[in-house]
């Protein structure tokens, strides 16, 4: 592999380090994962996914070992070095959209635009353009609690998108999706593959195991890695 895009080296992560309740939900974990490729995190409940999702996207910090991403530091960044590279490098995609209710479809999407600082018609003219992409346009204007489940997740994802983030995370992102969102879902992930961006998903959905569009399957289980399948 050439230089990886993700590199995870020796990572353990402890909750309530040092008290009674300690846990390690990861138990050094030594990964690589390359750029433009999707990557499925699989594993029961429990299994230590989400949290190894929190630690690549730079929303926690690892309690040993060292997290890269295209090859700068995350875990010695300061918090507000980290801030601004998550909100310049990795798009967000949650289970339950985390959409602010009360807000327009295009107001929510412009919203990781605005610490930015970029200028209304910048920010107005991209959030348009990537709901547009993910044909959701003709809803711009409509409250996020009158949408649709996939109409929501699409205003989710072009949220994620507004930036042009490389690094695209999301936590179970078909759970609540039926059949035809659920493929309409991969079907945007597959475009945004070929654009270069790169994906790691958290999952336990077989739609989403089993898509074609998956190059790298890694099953986690009690925090630990349990091997990988083949890429289709
Ligand atoms: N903030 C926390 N404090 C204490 N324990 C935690 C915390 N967050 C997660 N854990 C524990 O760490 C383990 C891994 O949790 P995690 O949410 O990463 O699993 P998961 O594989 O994503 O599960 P699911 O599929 O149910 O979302 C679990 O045992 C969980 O209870």
């Amino acid at each position: 592999m050439s230089q990886p895009f993700i590199e995870l080296d020796g990572v353990v992560k402890r909750f309530h380090e040092g008290e009674p309740g300690e846990f390690t939900a990861l138990h050094g974990i030594t990964l690589q994962l390359a750029r433009a490729q999707v990557h499925v995190l699989a594993g029961p409940s429990g299994s230590g996914k989400s949290t190894l999702l929190s630690l690549i996207g730079g929303v926690a910090r690892p309690s040993e070992g060292r997290v890269r991403l295209d090859g700068a530091p995350l875990s010695g960044l300061p918090e507000h070095h980290l801030a601004a590279l998550r909100r310049e490098r990795i798009g967000f995609i949650f289970q339950r959209y985390h959409l602010v209710p009360g807000l327009t479809a295009l107001e929510n999407v412009r919203l990781p635009g605005v610490p930015l600082g970029w200028p209304r018609e910048r920010l107005q003219a991209r959030a348009l353009q990537v709901l547009a992409e993910l044909g959701v346009a003709p809803r711009a204007h409509e409250r996020v609690e009158r949408l649709s489940g996939g109409e929501m997740q699409r205003v989710a994802i072009a949220r994620a998108l507004l930036t042009q983030p490389p690094l695209l995370i999301a936590d179970e992102p078909t759970a609540h999706l039926d059949a035809a969102l659920g493929r309409q879902f991969l079907d945007t992930v597959a475009t945004l593959k070929a654009r270069g961006h790169t994906w790691v998903i958290a999952s336990h959905d077989p739609r989403v195991i089993g898509a074609p569009v998956v190059d790298r399957v890694i099953h986690l289980a009690d925090g630990r890695l349990r091997g990988e399948d083949a890429p289709c």
